[in-house]
């Protein structure tokens, strides 16, 4: 199909390649790809990942001490390469993709331990034969519908491998005037599932190394660490919020706060802000 002949799409937030323009029209004309594998159903249609054997071997070895398995999953341009690159580094780039250029291998020491690890972009096959050491799922936050889908992956999941852990990442956060998303939505969605949520820019590097360090620490079976500890970007994990504080924690976060005393003061308050450009008059 060509660019011309499809139907309108959503505004995108960045402009991208034209190969993410014709995989983002497959990805808004197909729900959800990964579903039709799943529950006897006929085979996903698509399949551009030929190393899927080669995967879940590896995955196998990492469950017998092998390499640790990280899996980037989520809707088309999110930015799932950009962090795959980002969390490999620059340096280990042209050395480390592995013969069918979908996977990532690096050695990386987190805690004074060296783990290796293999990281993979861009599973299309049945996510039921999907086997790894924590998976990352990555919507941007300037993409209300990239968000919902990990929802459903997310529910996927849980079918078929309920005790991979998760990590949702809200990518693309340096396009603050795009966003769709909040970080209080996203985290709470995250906490729902247990899982902890990280906002990231893939572009810009920004938290990239946190993620990968907590993606590390989980495929080890450990506690992810500060960001799963209630950090600034982390929900769940060692500190939990009962659902009444966190509702309160987000209705808080809409009313504006006065300090207590300028509440007390009333009007002398207002007439303080409005000595900006809000109200000329009272100058
Ligand atoms: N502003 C901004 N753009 C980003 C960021 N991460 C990725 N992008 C852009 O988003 C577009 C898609 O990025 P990719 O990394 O190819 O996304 P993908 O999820 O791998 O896409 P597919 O390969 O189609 O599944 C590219 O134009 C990137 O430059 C980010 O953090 N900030």
């Amino acid at each position: 199909m060509t660019l011309s002949s499809a139907p309108p799409l959503r505004r995108g937030s960045t402009p991208v390649p034209i190969k993410h323009q014709l995989r983002r029209e497959e990805a808004v004309n197909d729900d959800c790809d990964w579903t039709l594998g799943l529950g006897g159903q006929s085979p996903p249609p698509i399949s551009l990942c030929p190393a899927e054997d080669e995967f879940v071997s590896l995955a196998a070895d990492a469950r017998q001490g092998g390499p640790l398995s990280i899996a980037l999953l989520g809707q088309n341009g999110v930015g799932k390469s950009s962090l795959a690159i980002a969390m490999v580094g620059e340096m280990d780039r042209t050395a480390s993709v592995d013969s069918d250029g979908e996977g990532y291998i690096r050695t990386v020491t987190v805690d004074d331990e060296e783990s290796t690890i293999v990281i993979y972009d861009n599973w299309r096959q049945d996510l039921s034969t999907l086997q790894c050491d924590v998976c990352v799922l990555v919507f941007s936050v300037t993409d209300r519908r990239s968000f919902h889908r990990t929802a459903q992956l997310r529910l996927l999941l849980r079918e078929t491998q309920p005790q991979t852990p998760i990590i949702l990442v809200g990518n693309k956060s340096d396009l603050v005037r795009s966003r769709e998303v909040s970080a209080e939505e996203a985290r709470s969605s995250a906490a729902l599932f247990g899982s902890i949520y990280v906002e990231i820019s893939a572009s810009l590097d920004h938290r990239t190394s946190e993620l990968l360090e907590a993606a590390v620490r989980i495929a080890r079976g450990e506690s992810p660490g500060p960001l799963g500890a209630g950090g600034e970007d982390g929900a769940g994990g060692g500190r939990r919020e009962s659902l009444t504080t966190r509702a309160k924690r987000f209705l808080a976060s809409l009313v504006p706060r006065y300090p207590r005393d300028r509440e007390k003061e009333g009007g002398r308050f207002c007439r303080q802000k409005s000595r900006s450009c809000h109200d000329l008059g009272a100058l």
